[in-house]
């Protein structure tokens, strides 16, 4: 497996909006400079959802405008909505992503609505997206088992991740939400979704609360799966996913990426330092095995 991987840094996003404290905006627009600098060229930077349900991201507009920004790098934010897209406008986000579930109990706890009628919501989403040459990332959750409902088919992933292609999503991201799903399991799914969604648009996104989020990486790495999703520090959790813990660890896979000759572009000294800051800042154990075990 010779070939470039994109990585999607998510910790300023999933990574933060489950932590219990508020977190300064100083520190968040610090860490999005740092990944930066790390080489990191696609980051989840902000949110723009209700602050009502999710107040830790509720300054999302201060962290997009307040970074001081590289040219080459994508600087995204999740948008629920029209009203979410029309501030990541005025935010002068690069990037969106809307987001839904492959099973109905988790669709309704996240954003309060259907699978379908999450969909009809973002039609028109994607239509001022379009106006304004804005690229659009499609979120699919519980893709391996949903808090709720326990499993989910292979073949009802299959039908949301086509539905949110079908609707202009440029890449579609499935989502392992709780971290419950095993390589045998990853694999069937990512079979069920390419036959309707091609391999170059679809990306992975493994919390790793069963530990499992590498194992599954690497056997969709070998299913031809070359976007990937991760946490730096492994930071974060859902607010609707009760125990789940954050994405893989971005450390963790750029180590793996490494060992196995693929081109990722990150600094791995400059991000466990930037691992280590944020875990000191939040004052919470390094989530990441290469950040604990790298030397000093
Ligand atoms: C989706 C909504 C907005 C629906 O919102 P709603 O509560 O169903 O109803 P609403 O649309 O009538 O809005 C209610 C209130 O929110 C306001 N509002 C409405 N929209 C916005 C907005 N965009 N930004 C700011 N405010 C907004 C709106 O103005 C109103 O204010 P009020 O009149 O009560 O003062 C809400 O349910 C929500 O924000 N939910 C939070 C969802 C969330 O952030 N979940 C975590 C991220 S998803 C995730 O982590 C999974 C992922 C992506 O990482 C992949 C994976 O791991 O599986």
């Amino acid at each position: 497996m010779n070939d470039k991987v994109k990585l999607v840094e998510v910790g300023p996003r999933d990574g933060l909006q489950n932590e219990p404290g508020l977190v300064p905006t100083a520190v968040k627009i610090a860490l999005v400079e740092r990944l930066a600098d790390c080489g990191l060229s696609h980051i989840e930077a902000a949110s723009f959802v209700s602050p009502k349900w999710v107040p830790q991201m509720a300054d999302g507009h201060a962290v997009l405008t307040g970074i001081r920004r590289r040219p080459q790098v994508i600087y995204s934010a999740l948008t629920p909505n029209m009203h979410g897209l029309e501030a990541a406008l005025t935010a002068g986000a690069d990037e969106v992503a809307v987001f839904t579930a492959a099973s109905e109990s988790f669709c309704r706890h996240n954003i309060h609505c259907s699978i379908a009628e999450s969909l009809t919501r973002f039609a028109p989403l994607l239509a001022l997206a379009r106006q304004h040459r804005l690229r659009v990332r499609g979120y699919v959750s519980t893709v391996l088992g949903c808090p709720y409902e326990g499993k989910v088919s292979p073949a009802a992933v299959a039908r949301v991740a086509d539905a949110l292609y079908q609707l202009g999503c440029a890449e579609v991201s499935l989502g392992d939400t709780i971290g419950i799903g095993t390589p045998n399991r990853a694999r069937a799914m990512l079979t069920a979704v390419r036959q309707h969604v091609p391999i170059e648009n679809l990306a992975v996104h493994f919390h790793d609360t069963y530990g499992q989020a590498l194992a599954n990486i690497h056997a969709l790495l070998e299913g031809g799966i070359r976007i990937i999703d991760s946490s730096v520090a492994g930071l974060g959790g859902c607010p609707y996913a009760p125990g789940a813990s954050g994405n893989v660890a971005t450390e963790d896979l750029v180590y793996l990426l490494n060992g196995l000759g693929m081109d990722t572009g990150v600094d791995l000294d400059r991000l466990v330092d930037t691992g280590r800051w944020i875990s000191q800042q939040l004052g919470r154990h390094n989530g990441s095995k290469v950040g604990l075990a790298w030397p000093k």
